[in-house]
């Protein structure tokens, strides 16, 4: 805690409390959640109320009062009223919350629902006090129930540094990371975060959607249509296992390999930078935040590839083939000849496929807040760094593998078009060059000095003798 009092009327038991009091307005579904975790993190809470005589709802250890007298008791007063209601914070007299800190937590039913942003207007109601945009991006049941993690974010944004600190502090002892977004005219876009459905999952969707349909007229092109067009025959019925088993592998490939390209891509930018200090541009840090995102979709689509494959022996048609093929050995009196080579291939490329998907799993499962939590920061980076690299590797082996000879094949590309899981490997060959470059011990070295703070000499400098002022890359 920083250098802030909060006032302690002491002759109160419920307030004795080592943090201070609090000060909540409205007690709605938020205010008594917020109540709740203050008590719990130690702070004293009073409501104040239009009906203060009702405390049936409250959480035990608050006290309900009057706003005016609620108002005095703290210095920080969270309004957890509704916009629409702000008007008796004017009509209580400007007074009562001169130079108090009013959170606004407030959110609103739909964009642009007002001109103006809620806490913008909450300020110029009261003009007298400090008001802080903060906590509506955290929901009343989160609060109440627990279920807030260490990696909840509560926005926070002001024109006063002091009452954002203020503000801050409770959220950490609350066990929240505070994230400043600087003065109160950035309360417009902290009140519509809320109002955003899975803002992380929305480009890996779009992506793994858009991926999806290419990827299966691709397929249905050169499987189904080129049948029917050059042999005139119909194996339409291919659709449904035989192309689905194609599309979800092969995109699954391609989305894991963008998982590691922005962070590939962040290791040359910060080489040629040469510095960590330097802001990564917008849609860079948008594509890195929702790795995991994509990650977890390209688990999902790797998981009904393992599916599909594992029904293959049950298919109609698989039996159907198998049993014409021993029916004409029959006929012919003559057993095949076992192909070592054919069962190293086969073994390989199923046991290097099993390998990758087992780390797959993994890396999903890290991932979840409940499992990544228990790990430092030091094994999470292990995990999803070493191995995921392994893993996409692992994977692209397995592609390789599966591929073996038609690579060089002239009858593999229809219409003079590769294959689809050829196509699947470009994205992950890029990134697994660009990663081992990366790893190469001189280059490593360069970016992991960079990582550490160090900082390439300005441009221009004499030191690094460049008379033009260009930057060199001192590796
Ligand atoms: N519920 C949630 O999960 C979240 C809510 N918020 C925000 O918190 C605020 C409160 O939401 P919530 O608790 O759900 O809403 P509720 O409707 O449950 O509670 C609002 C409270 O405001 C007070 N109130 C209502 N009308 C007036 C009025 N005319 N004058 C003065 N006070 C009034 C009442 O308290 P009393 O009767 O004691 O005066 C009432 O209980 C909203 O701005 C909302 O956007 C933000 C994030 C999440
Ligand atoms: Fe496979």
């Amino acid at each position: 805690m920083t250098n802030i009092s909060f006032s302690m009327p002491m002759s109160e038991p419920g307030f004795q409390r080592k943090l201070g009091t609090v000060c909540i307005f409205g007690t709605g579904d938020f205010g008594r959640s917020l109540g709740l975790r203050l008590l719990q993190a130690g702070y004293g809470v009073v409501f104040g109320s239009r009906n203060p005589k009702n405390s049936s709802l409250l959480p035990k250890g608050a006290q309900v009062m009057s706003h005016e007298e609620a108002a005095q008791t703290s210095r920080i007063i969270f309004v957890a009223v509704h916009r629409e209601n702000y008007d008796f914070l004017q009509q209580a007299g400007g007074e009562m919350l001169a130079g108090k800190v009013l959170v606004d937590v407030s959110n609103n039913l739909r964009r642009n629902q007002y001109p103006e942003s809620n806490a913008e207007h909450l300020s110029k109601l009261v003009p007298a006090a400090s008001v802080v945009k903060a906590f509506n991006t955290v929901s009343a049941w989160a609060l109440q129930s627990g279920g807030l993690d260490a990696n909840r974010q509560v926005l926070i944004c002001g024109d006063n540094s002091e009452a954002k600190q203020m503000v801050v502090d409770i959220a950490r002892s609350l066990g929240l990371t505070a994230l400043d977004k600087g003065s109160l005219r950035a309360a417009g876009e902290i009140e519509d975060y809320p109002l955003q459905l899975f803002p992380l999952w929305r480009l890996p969707i779009a992506l793994a959607t858009g991926l999806t349909a290419f990827i299966f007229f691709y397929v249905l092109t050169l499987d189904v249509i080129y049948a029917a067009v050059i042999d005139g025959e119909d194996i339409s019925f291919r659709i449904m296992v035989s192309l689905a088993n194609k599309v979800f592998p092969i995109v699954s490939l391609i989305m894991l390999a963008l998982c590691y390209l922005p962070g590939a891509m962040a290791g040359f930018l910060q080489l040629y930078n040469g510095t960590k200090y330097r802001r990564f541009p917008d849609w860079l840090d948008r594509w890195m935040l929702c790795r995991k995102q994509l990650g977890l979709i390209a688990l999902a689509l790797a998981s009904l590839h393992v599916l599909y494959t594992l029904i293959i022996p049950f298919r109609y048609y698989v039996r159907y083939r198998v049993n014409i093929w021993t029916a004409a050995q029959i006929k012919q009196n003559k057993t095949g000849t076992f192909d070592t080579t054919m069962a190293w291939r086969t073994d390989s490329y199923y046991s290097v496929g099993i390998l990758g998907f087992g780390l797959y799993v993994l890396l999903g499962i890290t991932s979840l807040p409940s499992v990544s939590n228990t790990i430092n920061w030091r094994e999470f980076r292990f995990i999803q760094s070493k191995l995921g690299h392994l893993t996409l590797f692992l994977c692209t082996l397995h592609t390789f593998l599966y591929g073996w000879d038609k690579f060089l094949r002239p009858s593999a590309y229809k219409w003079y078009l590769p294959p689809g899981y050829m196509l699947s490997l470009v994205v992950p060959c890029v990134v697994l060059v660009l990663k081992f470059v990366l790893i190469t011990p001189c280059v490593d070295r360069a970016v992991t000095r960079i990582r550490q703070g160090w900082e390439r000499k300005p441009a221009g400098s004499l030191a690094n003798g460049d008379p033009k002022g260009r930057r060199l890359l001192v590796l």
